[in-house]
This record gives C-alpha cells, sequence and structure tokens, in this order.
C-alpha cells in the first residue's frame, strides 16, 4: 500500500494536553503556546474547551484564550464542545470550530460526560442544528477505541457504530482515540479496517495516547491503512481526566519525526516546533515528553 503524500497534524496541546494539568496555567502561557504553535507551522490547533469549569477547572480560561491569540490566515482555531451550552459559549468567543466528543464505551461515556452513549448523541443533535445555521464545522471524536479504562476491550464494530452516528449527523471527521494508549500497531490495522468498511479512510484521523509506548508504531500502521489525519500533543503533554495512568498524546515533535523520515509533507518547522514545546514545559516545571525533542535539546548543549 501507498503511504500518503501529505498529513496534517492536528496539535491538542493546548486543550487535551493542559486539561489534565493541576497547577493553574495563566491566559498569557496558554496564548503564547497557541502563537508558538501557528508559528511553527501547525495548521490546525485544539485551542481550548467549552465544558463545566467543575468537571475540567484548568480549561475555565479558554474564552479569554481565543480573545487574545493572534489569529493566522489558513489556521484553523478549535474547541471542544459537549453540549449546545458549551457550542454557544464557543460560538460567542468567536469560534468557527467544535468538536464533539463521545465515547465507545459506556462506563467512559459516563464518567467523562455524565451520560450515556446514547444521550451523550442525543445531546449533540440541537448542537449540530446551530452549528449549521452559524455555519460552524464540527468535528467528532470517538473514545476508547483500542479499550477503556473501565470496561476493557471495545468491539471495533462498536466503534463503527458510533464514528457512523457522528458521521450521521453532520461531522466532517471523526478522530479515534486510543485514549488509554495500549492499542497495538495489529489492533489499529483491525480498527480502521473494520471502520473504513463504512466511512471513507480520507474522513477518519487516529489520536494515540502513548502510554505504553506504541503510538509512533500505531501511527505508521494507520499510515499504511490510508489515514493521513493525526492529532498529537506538543512535548508529549497530556493525558485525560477520566483515564487514570494515562500519559499524554504521541509527541508531535516524534510524529513529525517519522513523518520527515517517509518523505511526508506537513508544511511544520522541527525547530520551532521544539521550541514551543520547550518553553510550555518550563513554564510547568516538567520534563519534556518528547524523546525527539529531549535528543534534539541534549545534541545542541553539547
Ligand atoms: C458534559 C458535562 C457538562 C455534563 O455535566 P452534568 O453535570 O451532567 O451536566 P448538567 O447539564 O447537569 O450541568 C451541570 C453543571 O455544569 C454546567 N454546564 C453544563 N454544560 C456546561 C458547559 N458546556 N460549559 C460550562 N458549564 C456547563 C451547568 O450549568 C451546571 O452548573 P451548576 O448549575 O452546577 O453551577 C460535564 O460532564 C463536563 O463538562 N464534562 C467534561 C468532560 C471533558 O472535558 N473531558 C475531557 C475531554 S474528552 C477527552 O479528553 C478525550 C479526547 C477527546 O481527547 C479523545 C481521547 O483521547 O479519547
Amino acid at each position: 500500500m501507498n503511504l500518503p503524500k501529505q498529513v496534517r497534524l492536528v496539535e491538542v496541546g493546548p486543550r487535551d494536553g493542559l486539561q489534565n494539568e493541576k497547577q493553574p496555567i495563566s491566559v498569557a502561557d496558554k496564548v503564547r503556546l497557541v502563537d508558538d504553535l501557528s508559528a511553527a507551522g501547525l495548521s490546525y490547533i485544539e485551542v481550548g474547551s467549552f465544558v463545566s469549569p467543575k468537571w475540567v477547572p484548568q480549561m475555565a480560561g479558554s474564552a479569554e484564550v481565543f480573545a487574545q491569540i493572534q489569529q493566522q490566515p489558513g489556521v484553523t482555531y478549535a474547541a471542544l464542545t459537549p453540549n449546545l451550552r458549551g457550542f454557544e459559549a464557543a460560538l460567542e468567543a468567536g469560534v468557527k470550530e467544535v468538536a464533539v466528543f463521545a465515547a465507545a464505551s459506556e462506563a467512559f461515556s459516563q464518567k467523562n460526560i455524565n451520560c450515556s452513549i446514547a444521550e451523550s448523541l442525543e445531546r449533540f443533535v440541537p448542537l449540530m442544528v446551530a452549528a449549521k445555521q452559524h455555519g460552524v464545522r464540527v468535528r467528532g471524536y470517538v473514545s476508547c477505541v483500542l479499550g477503556c479504562p473501565y470496561d476493557g476491550s471495545v468491539a471495533p464494530e462498536q466503534i463503527a457504530l458510533v464514528a457512523r452516528e457522528l458521521f450521521a449527523m453532520g461531522c466532517y471527521e471523526v478522530s479515534l482515540g486510543d485514549t488509554i494508549g495500549a492499542g497495538t500497531a495489529g489492533d489499529t490495522r483491525r480498527l480502521f479496517e473494520v471502520v473504513g468498511r463504512d466511512i471513507p479512510r480520507e474522513k477518519l484521523a487516529g489520536h494515540f495516547h502513548d502510554t505504553y509506548g506504541q503510538a509512533l508504531a500505531n501511527i505508521y500502521a494507520s499510515l499504511l491503512e490510508g489515514i493521513s489525519v493525526f492529532d498529537s500533543s506538543v512535548a508529549g503533554l497530556g493525558g485525560c481526566p477520566y483515564a487514570k495512568g494515562a500519559t499524554g498524546n504521541v509527541a508531535t515533535e516524534d510524529v513529525l519525526y517519522l513523518l520527515n523520515g517517509l518523505g511526508i509533507e506537513t508544511g511544520i518547522d522541527m525547530d520551532k516546533l521544539i521550541s514551543a514545546g520547550q518553553r510550555i514545559c518550563t513554564v510547568l516545571d516538567k520534563p519534556n515528553g518528547s524523546r525527539v525533542a529531549r535528543a534534539t535539546l541534549a545534541r545542541q548543549l553539547r
């Protein structure tokens, strides 16, 4: 199978990456991160989310972040919205693209958004109607596609079912999330093989957490299945508040290194990306989760 010539990276660091941080992060630092990422050539950045501040306190300042970032032409700045209320808040903040998120497992759906899968899909209907009225594009997520922290394994057919529902209600793309980062390359190929029977592969994306160190192998397996959109987080920031022990998303720098080595175009500048990641790690006072960034920075110090 031919690998795709171009890949789009969806940078989720400012949202998925920071949502789990316990320490307060200033709006200025979040804004700087988003601006650094657009300067590095990322064309899609998930900036924040409009969810209950009681559930995810770190995302409470998302409207201020949207107000202060320097929006660049050609860059999509998106927000996560779980319901109509979140969508309306995002709209008020000037957001032009949102994402809805469902789970493939009942237990995770309850823990994450306090309702069943069916109820979550019902909640999205008025949001989708409002999004259409306002010309806002909606991306979809399905969590727990390679295992659930509460229910264990989830059948690919169940994931296909939820993904089909999201398409049917108007999502233009659905990202399949290995929330706990436990999947293998074999699981990944089977997943896209099953989900890809009903949904064109160019409308699917991969979202891999790196808990078991398999994310790059899973991305390569996805490329072999014809997937060309991947979510990643600068410096490997993150973890999900409702998936204990799950580490961050695969680091954007590491995915870029893989893609550069395969001669696949992304339009991203590695040096600027590494600087962006290192800067936020300094702010958070935590080690850089990207192996490529660590190796590059260590070489520069020699
Ligand atoms: C969905 C709810 C709101 C349901 O929460 P609920 O308690 O069932 O809802 P509710 O309608 O009863 O509302 C409860 C309170 O929240 C308020 N509320 C209601 N909606 C909003 C809103 N949009 N924005 C702000 N506030 C809101 C509402 O007004 C009320 O306030 P109170 O009267 O108690 O003061 C809640 O469960 C929630 O916010 N969950 C957050 C989930 C989340 O952000 N999880 C992390 C992101 S998902 C993820 O990381 C996975 C992903 C996407 O990356 C892919 C992967 O890796 O798998």
